[in-house]
């Protein structure tokens, strides 16, 4: 149906597609994988006419297209879900939907008709949002849902899903996984970007690899590639031996409990938490789990001082309680979090300024501003221990995402903090970029730093973590150590708890 072939895209010296092709038929689920920079973003945005390619064709049922923008290649049929949000915070979620014109009734914008026409499509994702709701308002889960919903409101008949269940729990993203399949199977193409290989080879009849901008496994059979031969693929073979970790090897953190580092005693949100006691010690790694809304993702909150308890009391390891985000941050918490749009750099500044910049939130007024030089030269230190490519004066704007990822952990990994409070710090990040997080968040735990961490991907919790706290409705039902720290454990007492079981 859309066939792309000899892409070539550069963005000043670096060559982001050398001559790239690929070939999406109606009725398939072909994926695109790669390790972050290969080019992913570059080949998607191409086929969908957000960015003109320098070479190359493509050609639509046989025709060759140019697609002078995306609403062109959306009116051909091209629908694109992108890898960032792209919802409009400030509108409702029915305006979000149709934003290129609202269907009317005699003229006027009809309210029901967009009901109407949503309805069985939000249905589809398993999301019923209030229609009049701030879409700004919804959890990540629900913007990422509504986006691909505004995609399918389109009708696409080539569909482009780039990272989407990036941001969701994972039930979400079993649904969506039904959704993709159904959509396929009613005669949409559909390409699928995930960094999630395992997902990938469920859910996908092809499976295209790129590496460092060149097609290394053009459109082969899903179901004749392993997933270590996936693997192999994108990092080349001797990195990916390195680089991936042993499936369910345990953290070789020695633990070294040194009194709690943060606390939590009966703090209550309203909401949101209801009467939770946590220690985390230095140097213990401690998951929070629970299914959207359970209360775990507001202990980062609390930690961070986005929220304050009603009654309770947090403490940090300086002893006092987190006033603010920016008090928490001077006490030495730092905050990492997977939705880098919505809280982590400034675009338009160069990398060295973004890594250095909380240092000095950190520092307070009154420091000396050390040379600009030892500045450039300790955020490229940082940067090279993360493996990220890109100049350090350049932009953050021109990463990569997984790469930008990896520039918001550096930026507070800088600020040398003593309490990590990590959420799905690793969306959007590559296999191999993956496992060096993980490597320096046990490193980090090891120094005795403590780390609470609340992720999407399970496999994430049991990998790092030495205990893993799960919430429901606010309240901590139970926690998981040891042999019973396991994926189907985990996923069992989020939806269903402990009861019955022994804690
Ligand atoms: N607007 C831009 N300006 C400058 N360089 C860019 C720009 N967009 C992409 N690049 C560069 O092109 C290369 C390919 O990037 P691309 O975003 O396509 O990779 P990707 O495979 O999608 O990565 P990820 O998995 O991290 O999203 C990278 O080296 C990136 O730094």
């Amino acid at each position: 149906m859309l066939v792309a072939s000899g892409l070539v895209k550069h963005y000043g010296g670096v060559t982001a597609l050398d001559g790239v092709g690929i070939t999406l038929d109606a009725g398939e689920v072909h994926a695109l994988v790669g390790e972050n920079g290969a080019g992913k973003s570059t080949l998607v945005k191409i086929v969908s006419g957000v960015v003109r390619p320098e070479g190359g064709t493509l050609a639509l049922d046989g025709a060759p297209v140019r697609f002078a923008g995306a609403r062109h290649a959306g009116a051909q049929g091209v629908a694109i879900v992108s890898q960032e949000l792209m919802t409009y915070d400030d509108l409702t979620v029915l305006e979000n939907l149709f934003p290129y014109g609202a269907p009317r009734r005699r003229g006027l914008v009809s309210t029901r008709e967009m009901r109407r026409l949503a309805r069985p499509v939000l249905g589809a994702l398993g999301i019923d949002p209030p229609p009049h709701a701030r879409a700004g308002d919804l959890p990540l889960a629900d913007r990422q849902l509504l986006e691909i919903c505004r995609a399918l409101l389109q009708e696409p008949r080539v569909l482009i899903l780039d990272e989407p269940t990036s941001a969701l729990p994972r039930d979400a993203a079993e649904r969506l996984a039904g959704v993709v399949r159904r959509l396929a199977g009613r005669g949409l193409a559909v390409l699928y970007i995930s960094h999630f290989l395992e997902e990938v080879m469920r859910i996908a009849d092809r499976v295209t690899v790129l590496r460092d901008g060149r097609v290394v496994l053009p459109g082969a059979a899903a179901a004749d590639v392993s997933l270590d031969s996936l693997v192999a693929a994108m990092l080349g073979e001797p990195e990916a031996r390195a680089a991936v970790p042993s499936p369910n090897s345990k953290p070789a953190v020695r633990r070294r409990p040194s009194g709690a580092a943060v606390s939590l005693t009966g703090v209550t949100v309203p909401g949101l938490l209801r009467d939770v006691s946590l220690a985390v010690a230095g140097g213990e790694i401690v998951g929070l789990a629970g299914l959207q809304g359970a209360g775990h993702l507001a202990v980062l909150d609390a930690v961070c001082g986005r929220v304050r308890p009603a009654s309770g009391s947090v403490r940090l390891p300086d002893g006092r309680e987190p006033r603010s985000a920016r008090h928490a941050v001077t006490s030495g918490v730092a905050f990492v979090s997977g939705d880098r749009k919505g809280r982590g750099l400034m675009l338009d500044k160069p990398l060295w300024e973004n890594v250095t910049a909380v240092s000095w939130l950190g520092q307070g007024r009154g420091g000396f501003l050390p040379r600009r030089a030892r500045l450039v030269d300790r955020a490229r230190g940082h940067l090279e221990r993360l493996r990220v490519r890109g100049d350090v004066r350049a932009g953050a704007g021109a990463l990569s995402g997984g790469n930008q990822q990896k520039v918001v952990l550096a930026k507070w990994l800088d600020a040398s903090p003593s309490v990590l409070a990590l959420d799905d710090p690793t969306r959007g990040v590559d296999v191999g970029a993956r496992a060096e997080l993980h490597a320096i968040v046990r490193g980090l735990a090891a120094e005795g730093k403590a780390v609470l961490i609340a992720s999407s991907d399970l496999a994430e919790l049991v990998e790092l973590c030495h205990r893993v706290v799960v919430f429901q409705h606010g309240r901590i039902v139970g926690s998981l150590a040891g042999a019973r720290l396991t994926e189907p454990e985990l996923s069992v007492a989020m939806n269903a708890g402990f009861a019955g079981r022994a804690r």
